[in-house]
Parts: C-alpha cells; sequence; structure tokens
C-alpha cells in the first residue's frame, strides 16, 4: 500500500482492471484474480523491491558444485542476498523503482527470488501470492487511498531476517460511494 500511495498512477490502472474484470455491484473473489494480472504485477514488484525475507534460509552444499565463477566445495554453507540480487542493474532495469510493468513480461517472474529457488523453495508461496493479490484487490475496489500530506511515504526499511518498514504507514481512506 506504501508503494501504492506513492504512484497513485498505479492505484488507476489498479483500479480500472477491477472495475473492467469485476466492476462494483460484488466483492472481488479469489477466483478473479487470474483476469487481474497487472494487481498480481504489484505484488510481485513489491516483494522485488522489498522481499519480506532478503537472505534466504542457509543452504548446504551437498558436492562439489561451481555456482557462476565460484567453485564451492562439498559441504560450504551458503548465503543468498535475494534483496542484492533484486537490485541489480544487471538484472532488472532501474531497479530501484517501483515498476509492475516490468511483469507484464511473464517470464520476468522467473528471475525474482523472492520465495527461494528449487527444491528449498518457499512451499507457500502461490497461497501468500494470491491471498496478498486479493487483499490489494479488495483494498482498491473499497476504499479511495490517499497520502495524509503532500510528502511521499518513506519507504526506509529496517534491519532483520525479515524486511519491515521503519515508520508505521500511516495513509487515509474513504469508502468507494459505489462500493455502499
Ligand atoms: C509473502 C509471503 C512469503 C514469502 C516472501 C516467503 C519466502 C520464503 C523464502 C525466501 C523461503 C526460503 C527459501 C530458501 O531458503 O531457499 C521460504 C521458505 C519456507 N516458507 Fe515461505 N514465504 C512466504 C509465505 C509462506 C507461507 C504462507 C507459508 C506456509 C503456508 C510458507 C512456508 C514456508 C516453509 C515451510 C519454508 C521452508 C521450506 C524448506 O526449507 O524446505 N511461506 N519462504
Amino acid at each position: 500500500m506504501a508503494n501504492l500511495l506513492n504512484h497513485p498512477e498505479v492505484i488507476k490502472k489498479a483500479t480500472n482492471e477491477i472495475n473492467i474484470h469485476v466492476g462494483s455491484n460484488r466483492l472481488v473473489e479469489e477466483s478473479d484474480m487470474s483476469k487481474l494480472p497487472y494487481i498480481q504485477s504489484i505484488v510481485y514488484e513489491t516483494l522485488r523491491l522489498h522481499p519480506a525475507a532478503p537472505i534466504w534460509s542457509p543452504h548446504l552444499s551437498s558436492e562439489d558444485c561451481t555456482v557462476g565463477k565460484y567453485n564451492l566445495p562439498k559441504d560450504t554453507i551458503v548465503l543468498v542476498n535475494a534483496w542484492a540480487a533484486h537490485m541489480d542493474p544487471k538484472m532488472w532495469s532501474e531497479p530501484t523503482q517501483f515498476k509492475p510493468e516490468r511483469f507484464e513480461n511473464e517470464s520476468e517472474v522467473n528471475r525474482l527470488l523472492s520465495f527461494g529457488l528449487g527444491r528449498r523453495a518457499c512451499p507457500g508461496s502461490n497461497l501468500a501470492q494470491r491471498t496478498v493479490s486479493l487483499s490489494i484487490a479488495l483494498l482498491l475496489q473499497c476504499f479511495e487511498w490517499k497520502r495524509i500530506g503532500k510528502e511521499e511515504i518513506d519507504m526506509s526499511e529496517g534491519n532483520g531476517i525479515t524486511i519491515s518498514r521503519t515508520n508505521s504507514l500511516e495513509a487515509m481512506c474513504q469508502l468507494r460511494s459505489s462500493m455502499v
């Protein structure tokens, strides 16, 4: 929601998508989410800029192997910094910018490290992606959102195993008249 409040044009585009595919006579449902790809892209882009788990749980190489230019002997502990990879300008154009449109090309999702990769990847990723997308869709369908002042919302992140906001988010919302 903080990224959205700093980008009203993204709220407009997402609200438009909901108006076209669901309307205002009923609430968005989980089964609608496949018709709302832009909202899903908002969640992907948020998890790229602010991966909830910035450093994966430690992995151990089960045999000698090579990762990129590094030779890893068996039993090496490997820590993957997803946050840094998501900010790599060789991987992403304008990596510090909030641009959900980058995920309109569906294959981009495969480059995200937010849920880990391979056998130890997050088994809850589908549940998380669908639940968060549905929550965002409902918040946008039911309410109009505004910042409390003119200044952009501070997006500083705290330190920790999981990423959190440094300052709590404050925002104004008003029930949409079409939803009364
Ligand atoms: C936005 C929400 C979530 C994010 C960003 C997230 C991210 C991650 C990441 C990065 C890992 C470590 C992957 C690795 O080390 O290779 C992980 C592991 C795991 N996640 Fe999630 N997760 C989320 C939600 C969930 C949910 C909803 C569940 C369960 C319902 C779940 C269950 C697990 C489990 C059990 C593991 C350990 C898997 C293993 O070690 O084999 N996660 N998650």
